[in-house]
């Protein structure tokens, strides 16, 4: 695991920052070699030029939308890396402003032989401050962005106002309950260790959805998040058999999925992360004799119904 290229996925809504967010990460890091895979919706490809140029390697794709037809492209682009004489040891992806995040991950957690070489570190998603409100109610992908990060940067803040601010950030709360949310004043460097927020390690999902003490829900829209937690021991037969159907029916509608699961007769918890239609099953700790072992999950989508995941939750306990 810990021989793996990590990645690190850039998201965020048309101009949000993302490419002054990567470059501020490159100069932040300057002993970690990158390879930079710029995602352009445009024959002619110009955000690879505005890369600082430390000798990363970096590729484009300009070829159409990342999340949508080019994982052929990436698989070829993820296989010329492992042959570039230089190692790496970070891969950062900046999408397009209208890419689903979750569609890149999934290429990353579905594809044995990239997941064997390269782990998800984290998503993180950018978002304009000033605009966030406007661009959530005019396009369902901005929306679809922040409920896939991990942690989320309000950008140009110096742009905006105090009440405009508080305001993205409370929207983007309601959304993402479980990511952090941070500001960026002037596109300048952020404090935080980006390269180990590892959010798909096991220790992290668990202290990520450590807020949930019982049944949360927040709206958006159409657009809902639960987080709820239930006592007793989950069938893992039953519990692959639901989400498989979950994920592969219902992917579409369900923007994030997180959970810790008592598993019957495992003496660890069961780290599950729904990432489009594939899900990735890491063993976290053991369960301490002084906790209570409870079953904990954020699902993020639009349209679901609490009753049906709560019957289903029903029928997937021992
Ligand atoms: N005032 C201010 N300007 C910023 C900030 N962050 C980025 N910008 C500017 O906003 C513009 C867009 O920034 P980019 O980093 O190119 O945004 P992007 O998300 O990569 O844009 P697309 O690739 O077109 O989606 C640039 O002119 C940046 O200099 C910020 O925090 N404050």
């Amino acid at each position: 695991m810990e021989n793996k290229i990590g990645v690190t996925l850039i998201t965020g809504f048309l101009g949000a920052g993302k490419t002054t967010f990567l470059n501020n990460l490159i100069e932040k890091y300057p002993n970690t070699k990158f390879a930079v895979i710029e995602n352009e919706f445009g024959e002619v490809g110009i955000d690879g030029g505005l890369v600082v140029d430390k000798q990363e390697d970096i590729f484009e794709l300009s070829n159409g939308c990342i999340c949508c037809n080019l994982n052929g492209e990436l698989r070829d682009i993820l296989r010329k890396l492992l042959q570039c004489e230089n190692k790496i040891d970070h891969l950062l992806i900046e999408t397009t402003g209208i890419a689903e995040p979750s569609a890149v991950a999934a290429a990353f957690v579905g594809d044995p032989g990239i997941a064997s070489i390269f782990e998800i570190n984290a998503t993180v998603g950018l978002v304009d401050a000033k605009n966030f409100v406007q661009s959530l109610s005019d396009h369902e992908v901005a929306l679809k962005q922040v409920a896939f990060s991990d942690i989320l940067f309000l950008t140009k803040c110096d742009l905006a106002t105090e009440d405009e601010i508080k305001s993205a950030a409370l929207q983007a709360k309601l959304i993402n309950p479980a990511a952090f949310v941070e500001r960026i004043y002037n596109g300048e460097k952020v404090e935080n260790d980006i390269l180990s927020l590892n959010s798909y390690n096991a220790n992290k999902v668990e202290e990520r959805t450590s807020f949930i003490q019982h049944h949360h829900e927040h709206q958006h829209g159409d657009v809902v998040s639960y987080s709820f937690t239930f006592e007793g021991g989950v069938d893992p037969v039953k519990l692959e058999m639901w989400l498989s159907v979950l994920l592969q029916l219902q992917y579409e509608v369900i923007y994030r999925f997180k959970g810790i699961f008592n598993i019957k007769g495992e003496t660890n918890k069961v780290i599950v992360q729904g990432v489009r239609n594939e899900s990735k099953i890491v063993i976290g700790n053991p369960w301490k004799p002084s906790e209570d072992k409870l079953n904990r999950i954020v699902v993020i989508g639009k349209g679901i119904k609490k009753e049906a995941i709560e019957r289903k939750i029903k029928s997937i306990l021992r």
